[in-house]
């Protein structure tokens, strides 16, 4: 079975636009609960545009499902991570001031640091995970940082999806194959949305977890949370 993650950074942004507490980022991520989505995840950046870090504190004692935190692993991230203790913590390579992730790690040359956060986030008794692109060689070194599970950058396949459907998933194939091989859980995410995520769940249906956010939240505005996350479940039957 695979888990719908939702990710709540962009209902966070709506709030941060006027100042107040409209929409209550809480209350949303109770909500998705409720419609039935089995984790949440947040992606707290260094300028705090979207997901505070108070956010982040609030949101771990009221969590019923599976609580994800991502991010460049910052010692205030780290630190972050370790108070909060989540299900799950996912090292991104981001920069500071980066729009969106926008890649995997170079888990070849970064192999000593991570494999050092793996056994920090490890010993603190969190699933670890690492944000990885589909290249064979950089999924083994992932493997070798002690990692938990691996979570593949899906823009690529998102994006050549529309024109090509086959050749947009089948390095994704290749690339779970070698994670189940390797013996990590395998998630996915950037990018998923109700045109895509079927067919990908349909090709790698291994698949532990997908964290979905950016599409998810736009289509609520059309279709309504309870109605969207509904379909994004339909999606990985
Ligand atoms: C790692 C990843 O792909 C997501 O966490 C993505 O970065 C979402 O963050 P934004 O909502 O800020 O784009
Ligand atoms: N890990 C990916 C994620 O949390 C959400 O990415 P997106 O759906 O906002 O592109």
């Amino acid at each position: 079975m695979t888990k719908l993650s939702v990710n709540i950074n962009k209902v966070a942004t709506l709030r941060n636009a006027r100042g107040g507490n409209n929409p209550d980022v809480e209350k949303v991520a109770l909500d998705c609960e409720l419609f039935g989505a089995e984790g949440i995840t947040v992606h707290p950046r260094p300028d705090e545009r979207h997901i505070r870090y108070a956010d982040v504190y609030a949101l771990r004692p009221v969590l019923k499902t599976e609580f994800n935190i991502e991010g460049y692993p910052s010692k205030e991230f780290i630190d972050l991570v370790l108070r909060v203790k989540p299900t799950q913590v996912t090292l991104v390579p981001d920069a500071p001031d980066q729009i969106t992730s926008n890649c995997g790690w170079d888990t070849k040359t970064h192999q000593a640091f991570l494999t050092e956060l793996m056994d920090t986030f490890g010993e603190a008794g969190i699933r670890t995970s690492i944000f990885v692109g589909t290249d064979l060689e950089l999924i083994e070194y992932a493997a070798k940082t002690g990692a938990d599970r691996v979570e593949l950058y899906t823009e690529p396949y998102a994006s050549l999806y529309p024109k090509n459907p086959e050749a947009a998933v089948a390095p994704f194939i290749e690339a779970a194959e070698r994670v189940h091989k390797l013996g990590m859980g395998l998630n996915a995410g950037h990018d998923l949305s109700l045109v895509n995520l079927k067919y990908f769940h349909d090709n790698i249906p291994w698949l532990d977890e997908v964290s979905i956010g950016h599409a998810l939240i736009c289509d609520a505005l059309y279709l309504g949370l309870k109605k969207t996350i509904e379909e994004y479940k339909n999606c990985l039957r």
